[in-house]
C-alpha cells in the first residue's frame, strides 16, 4: 500500500491494468487485470489518500441502490467488497458518513472509499467493506433445503450478537432501518454475524421527521404500519425479533403482499392492538377503527418449535407499543442465552465460542446503568477495568474510537 501525498491524486479513482502476469506481494501469481485506485481510510482519523490494487472483481449483489462486488486485495490476498452506490449531488451520503463513524466487532467494517466516474460522466461512491462469506438469509436456506434447524447454540450466538450490535448503534442514536437476514452476514465457520448495509440509516434528532416508507415490509414494525413519523431505535428490535422468529419457523412470521394485509397477519397472531396501543404507535392515527380480535399467540404459533426461553425473548419484543420493546441489553441477560456463559459450551465441532464477551469500555458502562452486567456477562468474567481475566473485555485504547 503506498501512501500518496494528498492533493496530488485526481479526484476519481486512477485505473491502471496490468495485463501482464504479476507476483502479488501475498505469494501468488496474478494471471489477471490489477485495478489501483486511490481511496481514503474508512475511519476518519487518518484521513489521507492511499492508493490500492485489488484484482477479480465480479458481481455478488445487485441491491436496489448499488451493485457489490467481491475483489481480492493484491497486497494481502484478502478478500473484500465493493459496494459501488450512484451518488446523487443532492444528498449527502449518509451511509458513508455513518459507516466512519461505527467500529464495532458485529457490523461489517468499512476499509477504503472512493469516488469513480463512468463513460458517461455517472459518478459513484465506492465503499470497500471486509468481505463476510455468506448472508443469514442464504445460511437459513442452506438449513431449509436440507429440512433442518439452525442448531440452536447458533440461534443464541447469531442473535447475540445482532442485539449486541444494535444495542451499539442505538447508543449513537443511529437506527439502521433496514434489519432483515439479507442485511446480516455470517462468517459460519467462525459462527461471527455482522450487520451491514446502512444505506437506509439514520442518526434520530429530536422532534425530526422521519419517513414511514422504510424497512422491508415483513421486517417493517408496526408504528411505521401505522404511518407514524416519530418512532424510535425500537423499530429494529421489532425487526430483530421477527428474524430471530424466521430462524424457528423457517420462513418470515408476517409475511404480506401490502402494508395492510401486514397489519392483519401481525394481529393474527398477536391480536389487535388496543387503542393504548394505537396512540403509542402513532398518536396521530387516523385510519380505520381495529375490532378487538384475538390472535393465536406466540406459544401456539411456535410450538414444537421454540423453547421456553426463546419464546420470553421473543414476547419482551414483539409487543406493539414501542416503549414496551425490552431494552438490547436486558434481552442478553435472559436466560436464553445462559448457554453463552458457561464455560463449558462449545461450537458442535468442540470449537470454542466467538469472543462475544469482548466489550467496548462504552458498551460495558451503559450496561451498568442497566445494572444488567452481572448478568450478561459470564460468572467470575467480570466487564473491563474489573476483571480478572483481561480476556473479558477489552479498554477503549485497543477497541475503541477517538470520537467516544
Ligand atoms: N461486506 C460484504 N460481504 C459480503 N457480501 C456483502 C457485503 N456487503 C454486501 N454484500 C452482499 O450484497 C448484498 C447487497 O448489499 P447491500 O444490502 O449493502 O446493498 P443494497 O443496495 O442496499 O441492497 P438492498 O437494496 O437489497 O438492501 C447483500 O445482501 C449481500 O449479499
Amino acid at each position: 500500500m503506498r501512501r500518496v501525498e494528498p492533493n496530488t491524486m485526481p479526484l476519481y479513482v486512477t485505473k491502471k491494468t496490468h495485463k501482464r502476469t504479476s507476483l502479488a506481494p501475498h505469494g501468488k501469481r496474478i494471471l489477471m487485470p490489477v485495478t489501483t485506485v486511490a481511496v481514503r481510510a474508512g475511519y476518519a482519523r487518518n484521513d489521507h489518500e492511499f492508493e490500492i490494487k485489488y484484482y477479480d472483481p465480479k458481481v455478488i449483489g445487485n441491491g436496489t441502490f448499488g451493485v457489490v462486488y467481491i475483489a481480492t486485495l493484491y497486497e494481502t490476498g484478502d478478500k473484500i467488497a465493493i459496494k459501488k452506490v450512484e451518488i446523487d449531488k443532492r444528498f449527502k451520503n449518509r451511509e458513508l458518513q455513518l459507516m466512519k463513524r461505527l467500529e464495532h466487532p458485529n457490523i461489517v467494517r468499512l476499509l477504503y472509499h472512493y469516488e469513480s466516474v463512468d463513460d458517461h460522466k455517472n459518478e459513484y461512491l465506492n465503499l470497500m467493506l471486509e468481505f463476510l462469506p455468506k448472508t443469514f438469509h442464504q445460511l437459513l436456506r442452506s438449513y431449509k433445503q436440507v429440512d433442518a434447524c439452525l442448531p440452536s447454540i447458533y440461534v443464541k450466538l447469531y442473535m447475540f450478537q445482532l442485539l449486541r450490535a444494535l444495542n451499539y448503534i442505538h447508543m449513537h442514536k443511529i437506527v439502521h432501518r433496514d434489519v432483515k437476514p439479507q442485511n446480516l452476514l455470517v462468517n459460519h465457520e467462525l459462527a461471527l454475524l455482522k450487520i451491514c448495509d446502512f444505506g437506509s440509516a439514520k442518526e434520530l434528532q429530536e422532534g425530526d421527521s422521519n419517513i414511514t416508507y422504510i424497512c422491508s415490509r415483513y421486517y417493517r414494525a408496526p408504528e411505521l404500519l401505522f404511518n407514524s413519523t416519530e418512532y424510535g431505535t425500537t423499530i429494529d428490535l421489532w425487526s430483530a425479533s421477527t428474524v430471530m422468529a424466521e430462524i424457528y419457523l423457517k420462513s418470515p412470521i408476517f409475511s404480506a403482499d401490502n402494508a395492510i394485509d401486514q397489519i392483519v397477519q401481525i394481529i393474527k397472531v398477536l391480536g389487535a392492538p388496543t387503542r393504548k396501543d394505537i396512540e403509542s404507535m402513532n398518536p396521530k392515527y387516523a385510519g380505520v377503527p381495529i375490532s378487538d380480535v384475538p390472535g393465536i399467540g406466540l406459544a401456539k404459533l411456535l410450538k414444537g418449535h421454540a423453547s421456553s426461553h426463546a419464546l420470553e425473548v421473543l414476547g419482551s419484543l414483539l409487543k406493539y407499543n414501542p416503549n414496551e420493546r425490552a431494552h438490547p441489553l436486558e434481552i442478553l441477560s435472559m436466560q436464553f442465552f445462559d448457554d453463552l456463559r458457561k464455560p463449558e459450551t462449545t461450537l458442535p465441532d468442540g470449537a470454542p465460542l466467538p469472543p462475544i464477551f469482548e466489550w467496548y469500555q462504552r458498551e460495558v458502562e451503559l450496561s451498568y446503568t442497566v445494572k444488567l452486567q452481572a448478568s450478561i456477562f459470564p460468572t467470575r468474567r467480570t466487564p473491563a477495568g474489573r476483571s480478572s481475566n483481561s480476556e473479558s473485555s477489552k479498554s477503549d485504547s485497543n477497541l475503541s474510537k477517538s470520537s467516544w
